[in-house]
């Protein structure tokens, strides 16, 4: 797909840093990408911790600065579960090429997240790749569903039409 256009930000603690610079290394060659924006750490000696770096990055979606975030660390966990705590974001680890998909296509999820020490270099990076290739259809069985999320975040969840409730 050729006419999708993203700007991309970038985030990892001292875990994922080597992972997220070679991402970066391909984002800047992929003519998908208008922009790649980078908010640290940029070296391994740098310790700050994982919540920081990845709510930096998340917010930048959110407010609009970003369309993707992809963010490393160790296992893909804390970033994720730190950039879900700002608000209208949807991030998730996802370590094989369906998961990836489906975190766009099911979930609208603008924040793919990765572990370093849980999967290859060349994987990460394809996921990386991937992640850039879907887009979430509006029109779909999956929205009403995410406004339901949208809807126990804001907590307008009564309003959300009929998903059905649990
Ligand atoms: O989810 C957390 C990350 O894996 C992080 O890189 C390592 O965190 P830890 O040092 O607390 O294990």
């Amino acid at each position: 797909m050729t006419d999708l256009q993203w700007r991309v930000v970038l985030a990892a603690d001292e875990a994922g840093v080597s992972y997220k610079d070679a991402i970066k290394a391909d984002l800047e060659k992929d003519p998908r990408v208008t922009e790649v924006i980078d908010v640290g750490v940029n070296a391994d000696t740098d310790k700050t911790a994982y919540p920081h770096v990845a709510v930096a990055a998340a917010r930048k979606v959110a407010a609009g600065e970003a369309d993707r975030a992809i963010l490393v660390c160790g296992t893909g966990m804390g970033v994720a579960i730190a950039a879900n705590k700002v608000p209208g974001i949807r991030a998730s680890v996802a370590h094989d090429s369906f998961s990836v998909e489906r975190l766009v296509l099911s979930n609208d999820g603008q924040v793919l997240t990765l572990g370093e020490r849980v999967i290859g270099k060349e994987l990460a990076r394809r996921l990386a790749k991937e992640f850039l290739g879907y887009v979430f259809d509006t029109s779909s069985a999956s929205a009403a569903k995410v406004d339901a999320i949208t809807g126990y975040e804001t907590g307008t969840e009564g309003e959300a039409g009929s998903v059905g409730s649990c």
